[in-house]
């Protein structure tokens, strides 16, 4: 069985107007255990949409979502709200760490929310830390590292309780070219070695070429998927061929990255 089940979902958006706006219409995907998804397709395709729907942010319009054996469109709001602080883990652009905490506190945060007690956090902590090489920051406040440490840090707090999937919504969006490098061989690294299921939006196809496969989405449609071989170089130009055939915000510059 798949970790994830989508089946015929749909997100309408309703406008002031009266005229609805079909954001998601008639997907049906899986995504099995270990995998690395990533979504791409040109702005206002409906990339935020279906992960906000896949992640339970968003409820859908039509059609029906099981993750890990759970079908979430049966669940009740409160078992929602357990299900996703246990099962999910979420990075996001902006990294949303709380600057009035440490990062080590930031990290700890889901299972201080599950009540864990202070000594197995700090092991957990210190083995994610060391994962994604940011043990020296620990101590630190948000505002006192840098972009690639936060959004490391970011995706130790996804990870620490060993959800079933983690969603990244363009995590890469607010980093340099040295630092998107190390977030995407992090989260590469986290899905190879410990499974870590991934399901990531991008508009970047050098990030998006760390996934094994990626979705292409067009007007609420998949569009197009890809399947990474043995070359992360071949797979980027190859995700670069797709980005020109569906238009949008391609940028030539990227090829430099590789
Ligand atoms: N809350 C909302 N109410 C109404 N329409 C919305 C809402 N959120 C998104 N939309 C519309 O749904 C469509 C898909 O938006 P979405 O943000 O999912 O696209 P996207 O592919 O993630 O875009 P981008 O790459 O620019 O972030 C767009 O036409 C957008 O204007």
């Amino acid at each position: 069985m798949s970790l994830l089940q989508a089946t015929n979902i749909s997100k309408v958006y309703g406008s002031k107007r009266g005229i609805e706006h079909k954001a998601i219409d008639n997907i049906s995907l899986s995504i099995e255990k270990g995998e690395f998804v990533g979504v791409m397709g040109p702005s206002g395709s409906g990339k935020t949409t279906l992960l906000n729907m896949l992640s339970t942010i968003d409820r859908l319009s039509a059609g029906t979502l099981t993750i890990n054996g759970e079908e979430i469109t049966r669940l009740p709001k409160g078992k929602l709200a357990k299900f996703r602080r246990r099962e999910m883990g979420f990075i996001f652009q902006d990294f949303n760490l709380l600057d009035t905490l440490t990062i080590a506190e930031n990290i700890m945060l889901p299972l201080t929310l599950d009540g864990w007690k202070v000594k197995d956090m700090e092991n957990k902590l210190a083995h994610v830390a060391n994962q994604l090489s940011i043990d020296t920051i620990l101590r630190n406040r948000s505002f006192e590292v840098s972009g690639g440490q936060m959004q490391r840090a970011a995706i130790a707090r996804a990870i620490i309780h060993e959800p079933a999937i983690i969603f990244a919504d363009e995590p890469t969006g607010n980093l340099d070219s040295k630092a998107s490098r190390q977030v995407m061989e992090a989260l590469a690294h986290l899905n190879r070695e410990k499974e870590a299921t991934t399901l990531m939006v991008s508009h970047d196809p050098f990030a998006a070429s760390f996934c094994e496969r990626i979705l292409f989405i067009k007007d609420g449609k998949i569009f197009n998927q890809l399947n990474k071989g043995d070359n992360r170089q071949t797979f980027f130009q190859e995700i670069l061929n797709v980005q020109s055939m569906l238009g949008g915000d391609n940028d030539d510059l990227q090829t430099v990255r590789v």
